[in-house]
């Protein structure tokens, strides 16, 4: 009886649990028309430009897409693989490699598909391939550790839109962020300790984030507090002092205030300060993309060095380290309390039979 609306639609087949890995998305390909057509539809996400529509419609169709395109294009050419986008293909491996670690660690049956914000594959298309697979359970996992509106809240929303049109929606569970879980702080820490293993320690290493304007903070984002927390809990775990480290914002992006200090504002007075070396991570990306592997290994460097700064070293994102997938392992289990006792295929059989003899259907 406890199974009666689903046995009748299921007919018996075991249910299973989707886990939907979300991130940011990226272009199909480094060109300005597909560069074009992902920033429209990124950057008129009312959660991310929280402009009045009509005066930002005009600035985004009349200057921005004409001008941008072509430049990121550019910088996108720099970094893009023989397999695509750089977080694309993370992504990828992290989804595969979640789907083997989640088999490991439990014999009930699990699906783990992935979806991008913006571009493809869209949250829509994933969430019903998740259901054709019979997942009556669903775990969104947004790869952002700290939570912003313009990131987490949005990727959120696409998915509660969807679950609205649909007549038998799943269960739906959402992780709003991880910017302090031990796995990922520890994972964090081992891949900088095994880069100064080999390489030996920085003077400084700085911890750069992805920014946001200032209002959000005071529209009550959490996202720079959890930036601080993290990185608290990185440098602890690192044995660093005050002094060895610090926090700065990359990535703005317009003409407003954004979080601060500035990245490349850190990063050039540390040059005019003639810092001897200097390690850069970035802790808020779990893949590594334009973001980082161009902004930061590629124009960080310059604007240290042309400053006067010595040796400049990006140490890579987390991407398919096995700490940090087990980590992730570890985050999703945690989050699928309660969910993991399925009812079996023979369960959900008698429940059907019982449920077709009580609608008089034989
Ligand atoms: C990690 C968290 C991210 C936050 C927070 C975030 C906020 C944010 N971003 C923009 C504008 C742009 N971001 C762009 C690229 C980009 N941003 C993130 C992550 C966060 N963004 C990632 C992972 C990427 C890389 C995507 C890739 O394909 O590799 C871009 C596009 C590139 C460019 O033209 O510079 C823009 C634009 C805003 C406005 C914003 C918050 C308000
Ligand atoms: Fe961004
Ligand atoms: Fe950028």
């Amino acid at each position: 009886m406890r199974y009666q609306t689903e046995t009748i639609h299921e007919h018996g087949t075991p249910q299973k649990t989707g886990i939907l890995l979300v991130n940011l998305g990226t272009p199909d390909a480094p060109t300005p028309s597909a560069v074009r057509a992902y920033l429209k539809e990124f950057l008129s996400d009312p959660r991310v430009v929280e402009i009045p529509k009509p005066v930002w419609w005009l600035i985004l169709n009349g200057i921005i897409l004409n001008i941008r395109p072509k430049r990121s294009a550019a910088k996108y050419a720099t970094v893009w693989t023989k397999e695509g986008s750089p977080l694309r293909v993370h992504t990828e491996k992290q989804t595969a490699l979640l789907q083997g670690y989640l088999s490991q660690r439990t014999k009930a049956p699990f699906v783990v598909e992935y979806a991008m914000r913006y571009g493809k594959p869209s949250i829509p298309d994933a969430l019903h391939r998740l259901k054709e697979q019979n997942c009556q359970r669903i775990l969104v996992v947004p790869l952002y550790p700290q939570y912003a509106a313009s990131t987490t809240a949005t990727a959120n929303d696409i998915v509660f839109d969807e679950l609205r049109h649909m007549r038998n929606a799943p269960a739906l569970r959402t992780i709003k962020n991880f910017h302090d879980h031990p796995g990922y702080i520890k994972a964090l820490a081992n891949n900088i300790n095994e880069f100064w293993m080999k390489h030996g320690r920085p003077e400084k290493l700085l911890m750069s984030f992805h920014g946001l304007p200032q209002y959000t903070l005071h529209k009550g984002d959490p996202y720079h507090c959890e930036c601080h927390k993290t990185s608290r809990l990185l440098a602890q775990e690192l044995g660093l002092k005050p002094d060895q480290y610090a926090i700065s914002f990359q990535s703005r992006f317009g003409k407003a205030e954004w979080l601060k200090p500035y990245t490349t504002a850190t990063l050039k007075e540390w040059g005019t300060l003639k810092t001897k070396r200097v390690d850069v991570v970035c802790p808020g990306f779990v893949a590594d993309c334009l973001e980082t592997l161009e902004e930061i290994a590629q124009e960080g460097k310059e604007d240290f060095q042309h400053a006067g700064g010595g040796e400049f070293n990006y140490i890579n994102c987390l991407n398919d380290r096995n700490d940090w997938i087990h980590a992730l392992t570890d985050l999703v289990m945690d989050n699928l309390q309660g969910w993991l006792n399925l009812p079996d295929a023979a369960e959900l059989e008698q429940s059907r039979e019982r449920a077709l003899d009580l609608q008089g259907r034989r």
